[in-house]
């Protein structure tokens, strides 16, 4: 059994949580910590993409973790995104992460000035020393911030002894790969997340530990199963309900909504968990988006019927 193990498996990545005003929701920021619980997932990857944290204030954040903690009551593994794209604040809700007992923080690079990786690497750095005791979790979403991992800061990166994982959401499954020789070379045990849903089995065979996922939540039962039949080498009827899933997700993303609009609006529809909409510049559902939300949750149904009898 290694210490990492805590960080394998199922991690849905967290959706923000509003009011009817839009406003952070502490009570359903618990509502839905508990639904996960309930669901039998090993964590949750808070104020990550899924989290909106870009649209969110420091102290919005700081809320959203500390009613994650009084909900999970270690009964989840606790991942806290805490990058806010410069130094002070991602290091305060660094400190802050610690001092409500997280198990990980992690961050994306800095996003839209083009940094050289020695900044990029002083960045995660000074972070990572804020939460002295706390795992740091590196998050590569290139085609979102603008910024890849290479393998000379991932190097880096490596010498600091509290980088236990790369959450790697870029789409060449072979990077997961790459992290995970280096990581195991550079450590004794070593964790790689699976980003894109889409290809969690394609992930988990080239060597990711788990996966932390944007869709994860919608259908957590669906994920769980599918890391089932992957653990079990069942090659065939895992791409079968992979491909499921996929149907699924191209569905949510058909909406002219923000796809995460579409997830609440399942969430709501099949398992009466109400976290609001998204916040703008996100788009929130219109009518036709509603339809495509209720196809999708009826999809959802439907795949739990047929692959979890
Ligand atoms: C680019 C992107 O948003 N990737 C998502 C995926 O889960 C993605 O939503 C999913 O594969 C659907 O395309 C995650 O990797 C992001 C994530 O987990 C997070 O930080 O919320």
């Amino acid at each position: 059994m290694s210490k990492l193990d805590k960080y394998r498996g199922i991690i849905p990545a967290f959706y923000a949580c509003y009011d009817e005003e839009g406003n952070v929701s502490g009570e359903r920021v618990q509502a839905l910590t508990q639904h996960f619980i309930d669901k039998g997932v090993k964590g949750v990857y808070v104020n990550g993409s899924s989290g909106e944290c870009i649209y969110q204030s420091v102290e919005e954040r700081k809320l959203i973790i500390e009613n994650v903690m009084a909900a999970a009551k270690g009964k989840l593994t606790v991942i806290n995104h805490v990058a806010c794209n410069n130094t002070k604040d991602s290091v305060e809700l660094a400190k802050h992460s610690e001092s409500v007992g997280v198990d990980a923080i992690a961050s994306i690079p800095p996003i839209y000035f083009r940094l050289p990786e020695y900044s990029i690497s002083a960045y995660w750095n000074a972070i990572s020393n804020a939460a002295p005791n706390t795992d740091f979790v590196i998050y590569n979403i290139p085609q979102l911030a603008g910024t890849a991992l290479t393998m000379s800061l991932f190097a880096e990166m490596m010498k600091n002894p509290r980088v236990i994982a790369v959450k790697n959401s870029s789409m060449p499954t072979q990077d997961i790969q790459m992290f995970k020789s280096a990581g195991l070379a550079a450590k004794d045990d070593f964790v790689v997340f699976n980003g894109p849903d889409e290809q969690f089995v394609a992930g988990r065979a080239i060597g990711a530990d788990g996966g932390i996922g944007g869709t994860y939540g919608v259908m957590p039962e669906l994920f769980l199963k599918l890391n089932e039949l992957v653990e079990a080498g069942e090659k065939g009827k895992a791409c079968e309900l992979q491909y499921a899933i996929n149907e699924i997700i191209y569905k949510m993303c058909s909406s002219r909504a923000n796809m995460y609009a579409v997830a609440k609006e399942i969430l709501r529809t099949n398992d009466n968990v109400n976290i609001g909409g998204v916040r703008e510049p996100l788009e929130n559902l219109q009518e036709a988006d509603v339809v495509i939300a209720h196809e999708a949750a009826e999809m959802v149904k439907a795949a739990k019927e047929r692959y979890l009898a």
